[in-house]
């Protein structure tokens, strides 16, 4: 088996599973379920976090050598509080990584693309590793490219809707065309969508809900590593191709070549 490391910006990932850090019934069983995923990238929304203590109680609970800590911005309303909460976040966590989120619509928590890219611009020049969440945006993918973010992060569905990939034909387009990693993130409500995501092609996925609200936490976060390594590996060893019509398995190769 080959070795397939994930690579953003000075960091390499051995995990393409990345996860958050809401909705668990506990800190403690929040970390159990984390560390049992084996996920290297953890998002924290800095509205969660007291950042004049450093002995916050999230925070304490995720200290480890195996977890890189992303602070989002989820929350924010506009480019301008994304920024300020960006440089906060730097000076409090001492990252200069960034899961860049402007959703102003609390009903479906849709990013704002026009505000997103505005702030991802400012956040590159400013020296943020930018991971901004938006639509699966295509087009959008490509101006975010080209402003410098690290990655791109399209939405499945809905945050916390458990519903899949509802964006599964853009989400295509979007891997077809990034020169940068793909991260499908949001609305990843089963290992098997997840399983799904990677054998698209997506780089990595993000995975908070499902793994939180599920009644086992720690089997939860072990069956979607299991199901992101199956569906790398099922990405890297190609998928057989998609046919119109049947084509019978055993080819008529021996007796039955003779009987005509
Ligand atoms: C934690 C986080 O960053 C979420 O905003 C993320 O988009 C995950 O979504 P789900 O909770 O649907 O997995």
């Amino acid at each position: 088996m080959t070795t397939d490391i994930l690579n953003i910006a000075d960091k390499t990932f051995k995990s393409r599973l990345f996860t958050g850090t809401g909705k668990f019934s506990s800190s403690d069983k929040m970390r159990e379920a984390i560390i049992a995923s084996e996920s290297e990238l953890v998002t924290v929304a800095l509205k969660r976090v007291d950042l004049e203590n450093e002995s916050d109680d999230m925070l304490a609970h995720l200290k480890s050598n195996q977890i890189n800590l992303l602070p989002n911005t989820s929350g924010v309303r506009t480019a301008k509080e994304a920024v300020f909460a960006a440089e906060l976040a730097r000076e409090a966590l001492q990252t200069n990584w960034v899961k860049l989120e402007i959703h102003p619509d609390p009903r479906y928590l849709l990013p704002d693309p026009i505000e997103t890219l505005k702030a991802a611009e400012e956040l590159v020049k400013l020296g943020f590793v930018v991971m901004p969440y938006i639509h699966a945006d295509p087009v959008l993918c490509k101006r975010l490219e080209e402003v410098g973010v690290q990655c791109v992060m399209p939405l499945g569905a809905p945050i916390g809707s458990n519903k899949g990939l509802k964006t599964l034909e853009f989400l295509e387009i979007i891997i077809e065309q990034s020169n940068v990693p793909v991260i499908v993130d949001a609305g990843i409500g089963a290992p098997s969508h997840a399983a799904y995501a990677m054998e698209l092609g997506a780089d990595a996925v993000l995975v908070n809900t499902a793994i939180a609200v599920s009644q086992n936490p720690v089997e939860m976060g072990i069956a979607f590593k299991m199901a992101v390594e199956a569906g790398r590996m099922a990405y890297n060893a190609k998928l057989a191709p998609i046919k119109k019509h049947a084509e019978a398995s055993s080819p008529l190769t021996s007796f039955l070549n003779d009987l005509n």
